[in-house]
């Protein structure tokens, strides 16, 4: 059955997804939605210690998620309304496989799949790829105090966590458009002409 347009914008930590998430609302009027960050009550714990932290973290991220892709069915895909997100679902594995180890991932994983695998998913994914260089300075600039604890390792790890995951996806999912953008070159916030071609990219793709 042909549905609306879902569009998930995706990458690492400071990518710039809800950035782009937000512009393309905007211009393409369609509503978005964003994941809730100031008022997770875990993330500062954990980014001071993740092994102690990680499994009420990921929890916390899954649930919250879980809700909001259970009203974004109701409100818009089962009524083929078209919604952007500035997340995929599937981000809850990818982090969760970094951060939790031995039976807290195992009985992770199995929640994420009962949860989650029969609702709809995102059939368009723009998914922003950036270099460390590019996303420790874009997070520094954005200030958020709990991430300046933020190890590179472990951001790099996420960058390359992301691009096996995305690989993942498209040979499990062949029929959702996964759309590259590198964020290290491409820069759709100073530069409007960049910003304009992605933006007539998603209008083809949802036409
Ligand atoms: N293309 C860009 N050029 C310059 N600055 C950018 C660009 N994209 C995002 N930024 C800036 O980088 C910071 C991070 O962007 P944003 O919050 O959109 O990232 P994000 O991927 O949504 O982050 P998170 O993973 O934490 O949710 C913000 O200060 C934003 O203004
Ligand atoms: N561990 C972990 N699991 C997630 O599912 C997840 N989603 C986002 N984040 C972190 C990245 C930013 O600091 C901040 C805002 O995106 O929250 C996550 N961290």
């Amino acid at each position: 059955m042909k549905r609306g347009p879902f569009i998930a914008v995706e990458g690492p930590i400071g990518a710039g997804k809800t950035t782009l998430a937000s512009m393309l609302s905007t211009e393409l009027n369609i509503p978005i939605l964003k994941e809730i960050v100031e008022e997770n009550p875990f993330l500062d714990k954990f980014y001071q210690n993740i092994d102690e932290w990680s499994f009420q973290l990921e929890m916390f991220f899954l649930c919250n998620r879980y809700k909001q892709l259970e009203d974004t069915d109701l409100q818009y895909i089962a009524q083929d309304k078209p919604v952007i997100s500035d997340y995929h679902i599937y981000k809850n594995l990818i982090f969760a496989e970094r951060t939790l180890k031995g039976i807290k991932r195992e009985k992770y994983r199995q929640i994420y799949h009962i949860l989650t695998d029969d609702l709809p998913k995102p059939n368009i994914i723009l998914y922003i790829r950036a270099n460390l260089d590019t996303l420790l300075y874009r997070i520094s600039k954005r200030g958020r105090d709990f991430e300046e604890q933020i190890d590179p390792a472990y951001l790099q790890q996420l960058i390359e966590d992301y691009d096996t995951a995305m690989t993942s996806l498209a040979e499990r999912e062949p029929a959702t458009v996964i759309v590259p953008i590198n964020g290290s070159e491409v820069d759709f916030v100073e530069h409007p002409e960049q910003f304009a071609r992605i933006a007539a990219q998603v209008k083809e793709l949802i036409q």
